[in-house]
């Protein structure tokens, strides 16, 4: 049984690199292309594997394709424990990704990832309860987000939510979570009628806001606080917010403070800026220990 459970999407970036895109009817060459694992989901799990391998379950859904298999492969070798991931009679997640002149075009395929529904659960359900922290993000149904969030607050199960893409329904999960983690994006759409000042006062230690390069803020309880980002030499900011969630999620089971995973999670983001695409720069355990803002009083079993 794994401490930590992340339930949501897994998909298959195909990233195309083109300096031209076609007008209607028209073909043109582009410049490169790779295929890398993604979804939001997955690239949580991933983070978590990498600093703690076999102490994270996924939950979630792949297609009969070679993507899925690809993928299932991916997860075992980044310590992602695979027995939940269903494969349906669907296509994998598929995120189609055009790079060109410093923007991006995406077109989401969901596939398999619509038919990760509560409903039809059976062992999943053990496996969450016997859990210290369950993870979700919105690429999978809210109405099955909703369910997972219900059933931990009865079995005393945390639950670290990060709100993204945002969805106008984010608000109804706030009671039932334990952490709420939107962008400054994501969190004016959450609570859409406060101030971000307003929004920290009233859930403290509990909704964590990240500001890409300026960091994060927080309510811890008394006033408004800051942990910076620690400064990187960027190469892809792809997955900063994965790598954020999953090391906080990680550094809470350990039995850090909020603060104190806020910290550990922002060194964790720092070395993910660092290298190409969401999980390539994800990393170990040992790599943020050797880390100078590292604090020598964290202990991890
Ligand atoms: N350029 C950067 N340099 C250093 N740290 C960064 C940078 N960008 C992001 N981070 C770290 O990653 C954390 C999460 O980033 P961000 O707020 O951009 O999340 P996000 O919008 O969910 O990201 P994404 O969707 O791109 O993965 C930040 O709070 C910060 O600690
Ligand atoms: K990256």
């Amino acid at each position: 049984m794994s401490k930590i459970v992340v339930v949501g999407s897994i998909a298959m970036d195909l990233v195309t690199i083109t300096e031209q895109v076609p007008e209607t009817g028209e073909t043109v060459f582009g410049k490169a292309f790779s295929m890398v694992p993604g979804g939001k989901g997955a690239n949580q799990a991933v983070a978590i594997g990498r600093l703690a391998p076999k102490q994270v379950s996924m939950i979630g859904a792949v297609g009969q394709d070679a993507f899925g298999k690809s993928i299932l492969d991916n997860f075992t070798a980044q310590g992602v424990l695979v027995d939940e991931v269903g494969t349906v009679p669907e296509t994998t997640g598929v995120a189609q990704i055009t790079l060109f002149e410093n923007d991006n075009r995406i077109i989401v395929i969901p596939g398999a990832n619509k038919t990760v529904l509560t409903d039809t659960w059976m062992s999943e359900w053990d496996i969450i309860k016997a859990s210290q922290l369950v993870v979700l993000q919105n690429e999978i149904p809210h109405e099955s987000n909703m369910a997972i969030a219900k059933y931990c607050q009865e079995n005393g199960i945390k639950v670290l939510y990060n709100p993204g893409p945002a969805r106008e329904t984010d608000f109804q999960m706030l009671p039932f979570v334990d952490f709420i983690t939107p962008n400054e994006h994501e969190s004016r759409m959450l609570l859409p009628h406060l101030s971000l000042e307003e929004a920290l006062a009233k859930y403290p230690n509990k909704l964590i806001v990240t500001l890409g390069a300026e960091g994060v803020i927080f309510h811890n309880g008394q006033s408004i606080e800051r942990v910076p980002a620690i400064k990187a030499e960027v190469v892809d900011t792809t997955g900063a917010g994965d790598t954020f969630n999953g090391a906080f999620g990680f550094a809470i089971t350990s039995g850090l403070s909020v603060k104190e995973a806020i910290k550990f999670a922002t060194i964790a983001s720092h070395l993910s800026v660092q290298k190409f695409g969401a999980q390539g720069g994800m990393p170990t355990l040992e790599a943020i220990k050797e880390h100078e803002q590292y604090e020598k009083t964290w202990y991890f079993e």
